[in-house]
């Protein structure tokens, strides 16, 4: 009887203190915090705020239909949390370009916090010395520029040939494209990071394929982020904490079986798993030789840094998933997108192919060197990451110290979430923003458009500033090659006219990335190789 009368009190304790702090926002918390010049979205219920008001699986939806009441910058509440939203080239150029490392952190949340990875991940770091250094280390291996390129262009040679061998064996029968693009897109991926090759139909790139799809939905579906506000729920046996589990598993699994591998000589060490992995075994030498008394230098003789030294086998897993994950999803949804769209713009994929025809040696492929010399496919390129902006939402920001966006005070530890969908369909400022139209990066002469003219500046699909995409220009040249190999080889037709599945973005369904609805197309061998 006793405990039965504690434990009703305690429940009763409990129940008063959640009220009070879920009502802290409307009893004015918000101002005393500094988000006050901010408006904040209505209805904001307690405990809820406008969680039940906001579509959590469409959200780059509902925040954009918000904008003409509540302006470029408004402020929604999730739960406990107080989101700033950035919705228009002014606040979002302010944030990561002028303040640049004021916005540039990550805010802590269960899903990446989840077996500490946010202390090894590059996207889910917040804005630490370690993250810098992973950055640098990262993009030198990824080397995008002089001979680098070139290497980019053998490693994409053997999928993008393996893709259309697929694509030509289906005989002009309708498929659905996603899984041969993906796969391709995944193969070079993998041989990027890992520095070696993996069969397709070997077990370890399944494993990366359920890995992928099983953090496609961990992180793409709406209800996941309940975890991240009620993490207690993982002791419900929430479907969201067993996919998170069962994913790292492979994850483990994977790096169990391929590490032994990379030990070969045949694997080259300056790609990215490789050349971290040397870093580490520099490190645990330093730090032998730290620990007998001796001077704390690296082999090259360097002094070095806390964050160099916290570089581990752990952070160059993490690392290497961040790279497949964000590498992969992202390639190829955007060619998948681009096959839907030409068979809505026939007159976009005649244009292109008549370019490529006129540019490329017949029986020759096309290369990065003929990039300069195909504006229309480049301007294809950017309506496209424009159109679909299917990462609509960047990832979310969290402010690194007391700062102010357009003026208006932003506190320390506030998440921003940066809407490029916004920004890329904003009736303002591009003409007709939900039809297909490359022209918009070309001048009268058909030129592309300089990178200072003011429709490439608001083109922000790969974010900006401290935490831009670290990808960027390996997507860009990837797309360029990939894009126009495929239109070289074939004619894209729809399978049934009459009835083409949509094409405009506000009908794609929300995974890692914006995704179109799964569609067939057919694939008639052209005679130009
Ligand atoms: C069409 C292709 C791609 C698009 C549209 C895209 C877009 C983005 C966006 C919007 C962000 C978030 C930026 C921000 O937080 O403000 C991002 C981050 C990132 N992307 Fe990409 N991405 C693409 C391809 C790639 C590729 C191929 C890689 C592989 C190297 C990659 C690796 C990353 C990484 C590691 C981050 C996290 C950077 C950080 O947090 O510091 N992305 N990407």
């Amino acid at each position: 009887m006793v405990t039965m009368v504690i434990e009703i009190i305690l429940t009763c304790i409990a129940v008063i203190l959640l009220l009070l702090y879920s009502l802290r926002g409307h009893l004015g918390y918000q101002k005393a915090c500094g988000l006050g010049s901010i408006p904040r979205v209505a209805p904001c219920l307690p405990f809820f705020g406008n969680a039940l008001h906001l579509d959590m699986a469409q959200c780059h939806l509902s925040l954009s239909d918000l904008r003409p009441k509540y302006g470029q910058v408004f402020r929604i509440r999730l739960f406990k949390e107080d989101i700033v939203v950035l919705n228009d080239y002014a606040s979002i150029h302010d944030a990561l370009i002028v303040k640049g490392s004021d916005f540039a952190g990550r805010p802590p949340m269960y899903r990446t916090s989840h077996a500490e990875r946010n202390k090894h991940s590059i996207v889910w770091q917040t804005y630490t010395h370690k993250l810098v250094f992973l950055r640098k280390c990262v993009l030198k291996s990824l080397r995008m520029y002089g001979a680098g390129l070139g290497k980019l262009e053998e490693r994409c040679a053997p999928d993008m040939d393996t893709m259309c061998r697929t694509i030509a064996g289906m005989g002009g029968k309708p498929f659905n494209p996603r899984t041969v693009i993906y796969d391709s897109v995944c193969s070079v991926m993998l041989s990027l990071t890992l520095g070696m090759k993996l069969d397709y139909d070997s077990p370890s790139f399944k494993t990366i394929q359920k890995m992928n799809a099983l953090f496609n939905d961990i992180f793409g579906s709406g209800t996941a982020r309940r975890l991240d506000f009620i993490p207690l729920l993982k002791y419900f046996r929430n479907d969201c904490y067993c996919r998170m589990q069962e994913a790292l598993q492979l994850r483990d699994e994977f790096w169990e079986e391929q590490l032994e591998k990379l030990k070969d000589s045949k694997v080259d060490p300056e790609c990215v798993v490789p050349s971290l992995l040397e870093e580490v075994n520099n490190n645990s030498t330093s730090v032998n030789t730290a620990s007998n008394g001796v001077a704390k230098a690296r082999s090259t003789g360097k002094q070095k840094d806390d964050s160099q030294e916290d570089v581990s086998v752990t952070t160059v897993k993490e690392v290497f998933t961040n790279l497949i994950l964000a590498g992969t999803d992202t390639t190829a949804t955007a060619l998948t997108c681009l096959l839907l769209i030409v068979l809505h713009y026939p007159d976009v994929q005649r244009r292109m192919q008549q370019e490529i025809d006129s540019v490329v040696d017949s029986g020759s492929t096309p290369s990065l060197a003929d990039r300069p010399y195909m504006p229309y496919v480049e301007a294809v390129l950017l309506e496209l990451l424009r159109f679909i902006s299917h990462v609509p939402l960047a990832v979310p920001h969290h402010t690194t110290c007391d700062t102010s966006v357009l003026e208006k005070p932003v506190p320390i530890n506030t998440v921003v979430y940066i809407n490029l969908w916004s920004l890329h369909h904003d009736e303002a400022e591009w003409t007709e923003p939900w039809t297909f139209r490359p022209s918009r990066f070309l001048d009268d002469q058909g030129k592309l458009v300089s990178p200072s003219h003011k429709n490439r500046r608001m083109l922000l699909p790969f974010g900006a500033g401290r935490r831009v995409c670290l990808g960027e220009i390996l997507a860009k040249n990837r797309l360029f090659l990939f894009a126009s190999a495929l239109l070289q080889r074939f004619r894209f037709e729809p399978e049934d006219p009459e009835n083409m599945p949509e094409v405009d973005p506000r009908s794609y369904e929300m995974g890692l990335v914006l995704h179109p609805k799964p569609f067939r197309l057919r694939a008639l061998p052209r005679n130009a190789v």
